[in-house]
Order: C-alpha cells, then structure tokens, then sequence
C-alpha cells in the first residue's frame, strides 16, 4: 500500500514567485491497484509522482510504502522498489548499450555489481524469452544498440526494465505520449498485460482520456494540486470519456478559460 499523508509542497519558497501545489494533500494507494491520473497542464500529476519517486522533497508529510515511511529516503534507495517510464523513451534505456547490456543493467538493480564484458548465458536466454512475446522482433536484436530502434521498440524495452526485477510500484508517466497512436496501443496492450500478470501496484499519468478509461480500476483527475475525481470499482467501469471530458469544461468554465 503506498500512503501519502498531508503532503504540503511549495515551489520557490520564500520567493516573490512562492507557490503551494500541495496543501494537505492525501491519497492512498492499495496493492495491486492501477490508477490513472488524468488533469489539465500544471495541475500537479509529475510534480506527484516525482514526490512519490522521491525526485522532489516535500515540505510537510509523509509518504509510506508497505508501511514504511521513505519520506526522506534517497531516490536511488526508492527506485530500487519503483519502477518509472517516462515520456521520453531515450529516459529509462542507455541508447549506447545494446538491448542485452540495457536489460543486464536493470536486471542487476539494486545489487552489488560491476558492469562486465559477458552475460550469463541463461540470463541472455531469459531476456530473450522476455522479448518474443512483444512480437517486435527484438529477440533476435540482442547487440543491437538501444539508440537505433524505434521510439516504440525503445518504450517497449523501457517498459519491460522497468517490470523485471521485483518492484513495490510502477510509475507510468506519459509513457505513451510520443509514440504514433499504433505504437502507443502496442505499448499500452503491453502495459496492461505486464501490469495483470505481475499485479503491479501502478500510477499512470496520461491525457489520453481513452485510455485512462480503459485501463486500470481507478482513475483520478488533478486540479491545482487537488484529487477533485476520484473513481474506482463500478463507477470507475461506467465512465465515459465524455464524462471526465464534462469536467474538463467545469473547471475551464470556473477558470475563466
Ligand atoms: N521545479 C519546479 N519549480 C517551480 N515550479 C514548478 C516546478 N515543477 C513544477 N512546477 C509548477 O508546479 C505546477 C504543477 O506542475 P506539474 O509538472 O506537476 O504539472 P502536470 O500536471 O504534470 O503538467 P503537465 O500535464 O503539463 O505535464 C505547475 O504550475 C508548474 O509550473
């Protein structure tokens, strides 16, 4: 379960350009839970994530997992147990190494090691199980430099790095926003069976209103820093893109925009 409990975040504290994203802001998380976070420009979904990833210190509260309190954990400590893919798919992957060296290094997460000219045949092997059931060919692109796939080959490859080695949660953040839309369904299609059958605790960030409708079991929608939506079990199945698209037009109402 990750718990974050009356997170207050400020930005540029002290500062004529002082703002408080986070005012008390709370939000839990059960095991095995997909959530997809949806939200206009700027109303604080990165700046959670980063906060639970533990890239951004927060000013108040306390973020748990499994009960334990990681608020002032280092964020190379958290992301031993956190898995992030992130927009961009040169983030994530060394674009120098091959497919094989890129998925030695994340299935060595977290241990003591040191980067080697060889891998274990039975490793490579259970890489290369990994990578047939994409159905991208990757399989037989083993030495293949990850900086000369595709965007798409390169975010499925992010995507399964991320997923390998065991994970407290995984953190989807606009993962599919740079992938043509028959990319981006691959990757999502992926994302969903990877998250089934690991039954990953997941956050997903993304303004494809389609698939936060699609995916996941609950949904949420950020406004200046506030869950003002938050829908699970039979609500969460009967939303419509129309429906989060009604709110969209509220808030723009109330904004003045
Ligand atoms: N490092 C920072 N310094 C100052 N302000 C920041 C910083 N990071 C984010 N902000 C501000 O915090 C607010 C929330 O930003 P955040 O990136 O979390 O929003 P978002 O919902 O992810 O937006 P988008 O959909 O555009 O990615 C914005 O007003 C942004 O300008």
């Amino acid at each position: 379960m990750i718990e974050l409990k009356h997170i207050h975040k400020y930005y540029n504290a002290g500062s004529v350009s002082e703002m408080c994203l986070f005012d008390d802001f709370n939000l839990t998380i059960q095991d095995g839970e997909f959530v997809s976070i949806v939200g206009s420009n700027g109303s604080g979904k990165t700046s959670l994530l980063n906060i639970i990833c533990g890239s951004i210190g927060v000013d108040r509260g306390q973020i748990l997992i499994g009960g334990e309190d990681i608020t002032r954990q280092k964020d190379y400590l958290r992301h031993r147990s956190i898995g992030r893919v992130y927009q961009d798919p040169s983030k994530g992957t060394c674009g120098h190494m091959t497919i094989l060296e890129n998925m030695a290094l994340a299935d060595n997460k977290g241990k003591p090691y040191n980067l080697g000219m060889s891998v274990k045949k039975s490793r490579e092997d259970y890489y290369r199980e990994l990578l047939l059931p994409l159905g991208l060919g990757l399989e037989d692109k083993m030495r293949t430099q990850v900086g000369s796939l595709s965007g798409g080959q390169r975010q499925a490859v992010a995507l399964l790095m991320a997923t390998m080695t065991p994970i407290d949660m995984l953190i989807l953040d606009e993962h599919t926003a740079a992938l043509d839309p028959k990319t981006a369904e691959i990757i999502m299609e992926l994302t969903g069976k990877i998250v089934a059958e690991k039954h990953l605790t997941t956050m997903m960030v993304t303004h494809n209103l389609r698939y936060a409708v699609e995916y996941g079991d609950r949904l949420l929608m950020m406004h200046q820093g506030q869950a003002i939506l938050d829908k699970s079990g039979k609500e969460k199945k009967n939303l419509a893109v129309d429906d989060i698209m009604g709110v969209f037009n509220e808030i723009s109402v109330e904004c003045g925009n």
